[in-house]
């Protein structure tokens, strides 16, 4: 029951409909004591013989009035009630969509994608239902019962009544005996289904690797290990739930084994009459469909509270990104300063970053090399603001970028990640994805710039081509191209690549960079590249190792310093050299 109160805050947002919904329960319950009444009159009318037809055809009105207006009655409740609890079921989920919107790098490192999924899907429904069939099947057995038992008292005998619900009592005590049981197990039950999720969806993602490896035999048994798992979860919460349905119907019996010998006594007694018991007993048949509604309220309440706290401690979870109150909505365009001191990753004691310090003046690129693991991606992602916890400071203009909105800051910056992400919808609304309204004209430039729209004139729908989850239908080339429109499209402040040319040719790679900086003239680029030529051309480069700056300068003078950065070029411009000749040999 503890789950009413917690969702307290929407049942006093829609109390309007659910107080409307209740009178028409009560209505209807009110309803339910008029049937069993006549039927009780009319067997008395025939065994005392006084039955006319008149008084039969008066009856039969009633009885016809009584069931329009219950369907009037229940399409009402149902409208009011079911109603509020989708509008419960779409609040939960845009909140948690607009939480994992908001939420850092860390919260999702933390929780998995089938965890997530399992949170938005089966438990929203649960605790949807606790709002929906939840408060219907509580109130109406309430109020039936209630009813009932009243109807009992009222019309025949208050101590037949009192015989005859005495035995639910141990309902009530099975209730709370059950209760606590129920929610662990669903708890575990809905634990080993996220599991399941994610297995699921790791599986389906990394199917190409599955197979190549040769290793699909291995994970169906691994997935029937957590098959198995799930079974036994649900098992054990079915186990629980299924002891209720054959006590209700023990107890019922009992009841009505006191009515009848009870009853029968007082009809040979003379207290009531046999018109009364025929009544009596109808109205304990009403009494029995509330009686195993207990037994499924309890099951849907366990599993929806079980589903709160669920959901409760995901949107509990709070985004470490510094969102100032006062904000910062105008960025402008001017020097970056990186001045990080040393930065490391949550939950992870080696430090990434340590004295890293570089200004970058508006219009100039920046090149970032070094070994691999020596830290490039690591400044990228300062710059993107994933973390804000570092020891140091990083400007745009005269502001620390934390003081910055964080939405306005990342709209002035065109970001190409290492592993670049492509939507189901075709080439052209994947390029145009932050500037749908964006021109056919806008995106055909964007496309050149990249060096893509060769490539999409020889599709078959060209610009409307489909490319799948993913981009599957797209080659490693063509989806990096893709994302370098997408970045270049809006003409960002600042544009960045993450080694996003790694699978290009060098010659196309120039061809791109080369008209990145003919139509970015006033922008401020950072490439971050392992292939050497990609910076060539940069304003300035750094090397970055072991998470610290080890050589800085331009091209020519790196060469001169005869460090790692002339050593790899040298290496790479001859290995591009043999490559170069091979090809041509073929
Ligand atoms: N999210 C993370 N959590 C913890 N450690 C991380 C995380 N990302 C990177 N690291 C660690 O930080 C160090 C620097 O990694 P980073 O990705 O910045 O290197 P990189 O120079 O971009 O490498 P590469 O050229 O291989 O892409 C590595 O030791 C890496 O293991």
């Amino acid at each position: 029951m503890g789950i009413f109160s917690r969702l307290q805050w929407f049942f006093k947002r829609q109390w309007r409909q659910y107080l409307i919904g209740v009178i028409a329960l009560i209505l209807v319950a009110i309803c339910n004591v008029i049937p069993p009444k006549i039927i009780g009159n009319v067997v008395d009318a025939v065994s005392t013989n006084s039955m006319t037809s008149h008084y039969l055809i008066i009856n039969m009105i009633v009885l016809f009035f009584v069931a329009i207006l219950q369907y009037l009655l229940r399409f009402l409740w149902q409208k009011m009630i079911y109603g509020s609890s989708y509008v419960l079921e779409r609040d939960l989920r845009s909140r948690l969509f607009r939480h994992f919107m908001k939420m850092d790098s860390t919260f999702y490192k933390k929780w998995r994608t089938g965890d997530l999924m399992a949170h938005a899907t089966n438990d929203i429904d649960a605790v949807r239902d606790v709002a929906g069939p939840g408060i219907l099947t509580f109130a109406d057995s309430l109020i039936t019962g209630t009813s009932m038992i009243l109807a009992m008292g009222m019309f025949i005998n208050w101590n037949l009544t009192i015989l005859a619900v005495l035995p639910l009592i141990l309902l009530a005590v099975m209730a709370d005996i059950l209760g606590g049981k129920i929610h662990v197990a669903f708890k575990k039950s809905q634990a080993a289904f996220s599991s399941i999720n994610n297995k699921t969806q790791e599986s389906v993602v990394g199917i190409k690797v599955l197979k190549a490896l040769g290793q699909e035999q291995a994970d169906e048994q691994d997935f029937d290990k957590y098959v198995q798992k799930n079974i036994r979860a649900n098992k054990r919460s079915y186990r629980l739930d299924a002891m209720f349905d054959p006590l209700t119907t023990l107890i019922m019996g009992i009841s009505y084994t006191l009515t009848i010998i009870f009853g029968g006594l007082a009809v040979l007694n003379g207290r009531i009459t046999i018109g009364q018991l025929v009544s009596f007993i109808t109205y304990m048949a009403e009494l029995m469909w509330p009686m195993y509604a207990v037994g499924s309220l309890f099951n849907l309440l366990e599993r929806g509270s079980a589903s709160y706290d669920r959901i409760s401690d995901l949107l509990a979870e709070k985004s470490s990104l510094v969102q100032p109150k006062n904000a910062i909505t105008t960025v402008p365009s001017g020097t970056l300063k990186f001045d990080i001191d040393s930065f490391r990753y949550p939950d992870d004691k080696k430090i990434a970053l340590r004295d890293v310090h570089f200004d970058l003046q508006a219009g100039k690129s920046l090149g970032i090399v070094g070994p691999t693991g020596g830290g490039k991606s690591t400044i990228i992602n300062l710059l993107m603001r994933d973390f804000d916890h570092y020891q140091g400071v990083i400007k745009v203009g005269k502001n620390d970028i934390r003081d910055y909105d964080l939405d306005s800051y990342l709209d002035k910056i065109g970001y190409v990640p290492q592993t670049n992400f492509l939507f189901s919808t075709n080439v052209r609304d994947n390029i145009r994805f932050a500037d749908i309204e964006a021109s056919s004209e806008a995106v055909l430039s964007a496309s050149k710039i990249a060096d893509l729209d060769g490539d999409v004139k020889q599709m078959v729908d060209g610009y409307d081509t489909q490319v799948g989850e993913l981009g599957v239908s797209l080659s490693g080339g063509q989806k990096q191209r893709l994302a370098i429109a997408r970045a270049v499209l809006s003409n960002p402040k600042l544009l960045i690549l993450d080694d996003s040319l790694s699978a290009v040719d060098s010659k196309t790679e120039r061809h791109i960079e080369q008209r990145i900086a003919k139509n970015r003239q006033q922008g401020t680029t950072i490439i971050a590249a392992s292939r050497l030529s990609s910076v060539e051309n940069a304003d300035q480069i750094i090397v970055v190792s072991k998470g610290t700056i080890v050589e800085q300068g331009t091209h020519q003078e790196l060469l001169h310093q005869s460090g790692w950065y002339a050593d790899t070029f040298n290496l790479q411009a001859k290995n591009a050299e043999l490559e170069g000749r091979l090809s041509h040999e073929k």
